[in-house]
């Protein structure tokens, strides 16, 4: 990619590998303030086929990516590339409509950029969500997961944003994990759920990022399932690293938009579109649910 591989900072070196310093991220965030008089506390970020989230916001101002300073740009079908500040049930948010994936040819900290940016504004609270392959037969397609976990393969692999310096001003060297999702978050995601008539397609369970683009082949499938992951994606676990990094409160959702091959007799084939697909005859419901849960945070 074009930007991915041209953006990059000088901090970056093998010794070093810390992408943005602290003013960097800071300019981004003074530029957004300067621009816009919204004081988000909660940012969403919109999966693939999620950013018509985006749309519910009132009094909205949009910003392309292309637009903000450092700010990287969406290459896949899926994500519109705009940030967008707006009230949802009267709480002021800041919505991305559109993710930066490490598949792209983004490094991982290209890919979470946005969220430092948002700590910087003021966010105390991130819903991340995602379109996901679902692992766990007792799912099925179109029912959304409220992530209670996750599994980092690629961090297993080295691929983890806060690998470099350390920079204090943003989190501690060694940040725990075990709580990465907020158990109240998830506690009234599910009265939202019961409230609002739709418990019944509500999940909870562990979410595993893969680096992707290829979805996984039918050995890959049984082994995550082993290794007790209830759907898989390409994205969100490095933007959570970050945002437990800086301390912000992180909701996680993934819509199961396909269940995944682990049959070898199977003619079913995961692709893209099917995914957009779910995504489409899901997200009323979907907005919804966020849109009331907004409300009670
Ligand atoms: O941005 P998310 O994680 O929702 O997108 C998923 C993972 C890939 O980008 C894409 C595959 O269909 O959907
Ligand atoms: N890796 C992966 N990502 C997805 N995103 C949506 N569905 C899938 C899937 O089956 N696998």
């Amino acid at each position: 990619m074009d930007q991915a591989a041209t953006s990059s900072s000088s901090s970056s070196s093998s010794s070093s590998p810390r992408r943005y310093t602290h003013e960097e991220y800071k300019e981004t965030a003074d530029w957004l303030l300067a621009h816009t008089e919204q004081r988000p506390k909660v940012a969403i970020i919109c999966g693939s086929g999620l950013g018509s989230l985006a749309d519910l916001l009132e009094d909205k101002t949009v910003f392309p990516y292309k637009d903000i300073p450092r700010f990287p740009t969406s290459t896949v079908p899926g994500h519109a590339g705009q940030l967008v500040f707006g009230k949802l049930q009267g709480r002021e948010c800041v919505c991305m409509q559109g993710r930066f994936h490490f598949y792209e040819g983004y490094d991982i900290q290209t890919v979470t950029f946005p969220v430092r940016v948002f700590f910087l504004l003021g966010v105390e609270t991130l819903i991340v969500t995602n379109a996901a392959g679902g692992l766990n037969d007792a799912y099925n397609e179109g029912d959304i997961m409220l992530i209670k976990d996750h599994i980092n393969l690629p961090g297993f692999a080295g691929q983890n944003p806060l690998c470099g310096q350390n920079d204090e001003r943003f989190g501690v060297r060694f940040p725990c994990m075990s709580d990465a999702y907020d158990r109240e978050l998830r506690a009234l995601a599910r009265q939202t759920a019961e409230e609002q008539g739709c418990g019944g397609f509500l999940q909870e369970g562990v979410y595993c990022m893969v680096a992707g683009p290829s979805y996984e082949t039918i050995a890959e499938c049984r082994l995550l399932r082993t290794l007790g992951a209830d759907t898989v994606g390409m994205s969100t676990v490095p933007e959570v690293l970050v945002a437990r990094h800086c301390g912000l409160r992180v909701l996680g959702l993934s819509l199961i938009t396909n269940m995944t091959v682990t049959d070898y007799d199977s003619n079913q084939k995961a692709n893209h579109e099917e995914v957009l697909q779910t995504t489409r005859n899901r997200t009323q419901d979907l907005e919804r649910f966020v849109s009331n849960l907004i409300a009670k945070i």
